[in-house]
């Protein structure tokens, strides 16, 4: 697989600028609005925006069952804050009717960070993105409250932050280990799924999209 084809799901949420980061990262990004053009991708990345619009949009477009299916058969999906979310198994703070496509074995807090006026830009070192921090927007982002035991965390904040936004920080990583003092949890792995509670894709750094891409290739 030279160039992998990767989808971006293209309902809601900011989709040029993530076809942009993995034109950049190396793939062939194309969007994804049809439960046949799933057949086409060797990704998919499902953009930020709002869980509870793009779950029902994925429903109106009879993506929500086919897409499901495709994740539990081993699609690489990458999610970005919202697009977190929607991989999440377990979701806190959703809308009464909220359902996810699920496959990450995670627990997520939505707007965990505050409202949009709390919305920030930080830098985040991350496993398995070589290069030191990578600049990260978080807008009403979620965080990972509880993940499972096959989940592996690629980055914390340097602090909970319980109240507030948390400051996530260049020294932020899998290092922080999961003591009390270890702050929260913003991206993760399991298999071949990949989900940051932040926006890279808006920051002009394709780092994440190029370690997705390898994860595709894997
Ligand atoms: N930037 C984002 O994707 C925000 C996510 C949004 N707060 C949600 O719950 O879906």
């Amino acid at each position: 697989m030279v160039k992998p084809v990767i989808g971006v799901l293209a309902l809601q949420g900011d989709v040029r600028e993530h076809v942009a980061a993995l034109e950049v990262a190396g793939a062939r990004a194309i969007t994804v609005r049809r439960p046949t053009e799933l057949a086409a991708i060797d990704g998919l990345v499902l953009p930020g925006g709002e869980s509870t619009t793009i779950d029902k949009l994925l429903r109106i477009f009879e993506l929500f069952d086919p897409l499901r299916a495709a994740i539990a058969a081993g699609l690489p999906v990458y999610g970005s804050c919202a697009g977190m979310i929607l991989l999440a198994d377990r979701v806190l703070g959703a809308t009464h009717d909220q359902q996810t496509l699920g496959g990450l074995d995670v627990t997520v807090r939505r707007n965990a960070f505050g409202r949009q006026v709390d919305s920030f830009e930080s830098s985040v070192e991350m496993a398995g993105v070589p290069g030191g921090p990578v600049p990260a927007a978080f807008i009403r982002a979620p965080w990972v409250e509880e993940a499972g035991p096959g989940v592996q965390v690629l980055a914390r904040t340097r602090h909970r932050g319980a109240s507030g936004p948390a400051v996530p920080a260049p020294d932020a990583g899998p290092a922080a280990g999961a003591g009390e003092d270890a702050g929260r949890i913003v991206a993760v792995r399991q298999g071949t799924l990949l989900a940051t509670s932040f926006h890279p894709e808006i920051t002009g750094d394709a780092r994440v999209h190029e370690l997705f891409v390898a994860i595709v290739k894997e």
